[in-house]
């Protein structure tokens, strides 16, 4: 496979189980994701569903049970110690919800940026304020350089962590809740900021987020259900029959290498499936239905249930 081939982000199979108090909890659960170079992408999914999980293993925070994954060309479930610090110091970027996680409280924007460039040392010394003051410009926020973070609103906070994020250069940039504790038209600005600079650096973006508006600025929205991958959202701009442009959102169940996809909980809800259903291969597509027979109450067995084609 040629380098330029490879996705940025690539989960298979990522399993990873965690013991509290005797008990077993498996957060994710042969969850597979592949993120190709330059996407943008958020994952969604209810509280408990594996987000933070996720992000944790891509973060090199955390390492899986089982499976594989691998960022910007890391695997990270085969990776050393040096191996470790040196990818979280240049290969990737975190923006975390709390605002106070992102930034020294003490330092400027500047200075902040400035200590991000020192850790990570890859950018030259005599380069260095013209790229944090450029990045700073690219965010819309060039004027706050010698503000702290207590004399920013949330918004210019996430901002300015966002240029902190990518003041190493990374390849990757991972992003938890990072709108969550900020108002529409914060979360908004933060929105435009991360499309923004994800294309003009080719970066690959993935967001975990619980809010709704993510959508509208990303290309694919992965959403998680019991540990794994269930549907995908995927966007796109057309042309109408009037040459207007439209942006078209389709939404897909995902189906793993093994088979396996999971039927929206309003689908099997509606038509009261569930314990086993019949599968019948049609000439272009299958027919899922009730499993139930005649003797066992109910709905019967020749009641339609859904068609997935
Ligand atoms: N360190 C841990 N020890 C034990 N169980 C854990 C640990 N971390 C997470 N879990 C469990 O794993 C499951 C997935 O949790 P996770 O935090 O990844 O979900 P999430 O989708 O990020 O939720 P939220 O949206 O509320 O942040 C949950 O059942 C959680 O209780």
């Amino acid at each position: 496979m040629t380098a330029l081939a490879e996705p940025d982000i690539l989960c298979s199979e990522l399993v990873r189980i965690f013991t509290a108090q005797g008990v077993e909890v498996q957060a994710l659960q042969g969850l597979d994701l592949r993120v190709e170079r330059g996407e943008l992408v958020a994952l969604v999914g209810a509280s408990g569903s594996g987000k933070s999980t996720l992000l944790g293993i891509l973060a090199g925070l955390d390492t899986p049970t089982a499976g594989v994954a691998q960022v910007a060309g890391h695997d990270l479930t085969t990776m050393g110690r040096r191996e470790r610090i040196a990818y979280r110091r240049r290969s990737v970027g975190f923006i975390w919800q709390q605002t106070s996680r992102n930034l020294v409280g003490y330092l400027t924007a500047a200075e902040n940026i400035a200590l991000a460039h020192l850790v990570a040392g890859v950018v030259p010394r005599r380069e260095r304020a013209s790229r944090a003051a450029g990045l700073l410009e690219l965010l819309g926020i060039g004027e706050l350089a010698d503000r702290r973070p207590a004399e920013l609103s949330g918004g210019q906070q996430q901002r300015v962590a966002l240029a902190v994020a990518l003041a190493n250069g990374p390849r990757v940039l991972l992003a938890d809740e990072p709108t969550g504790e900020l108002d529409e038209t914060s979360s908004a600005q933060v929105l435009e900021a991360m499309e923004t600079v994800g294309r003009e650096h080719g970066l690959t973006t993935l967001v975990v987020t619980h809010d709704g508006a993510v959508a509208e600025h990303v290309d694919r929205t992965i959403r998680i259900r019991d540990g794994r991958t269930s549907t995908e959202v995927l966007r796109s701009t057309r042309t109408d029959a009037e040459g207007a442009r439209v942006r078209v959102a389709e939404e897909f169940a995902v189906l793993d290498r093994a088979g396996r996809l999971q039927l929206p909980a309003e689908f099997t809800g509606a038509l009261g499936l569930r314990d086993r259903v019949r599968l019948s291969l049609e000439p272009d597509h299958i027919q899922v239905r009730q499993g139930r027979s005649h003797g066992q109450g109910g709905q019967g067995e020749r009641q339609d249930g859904e068609d997935a084609r």
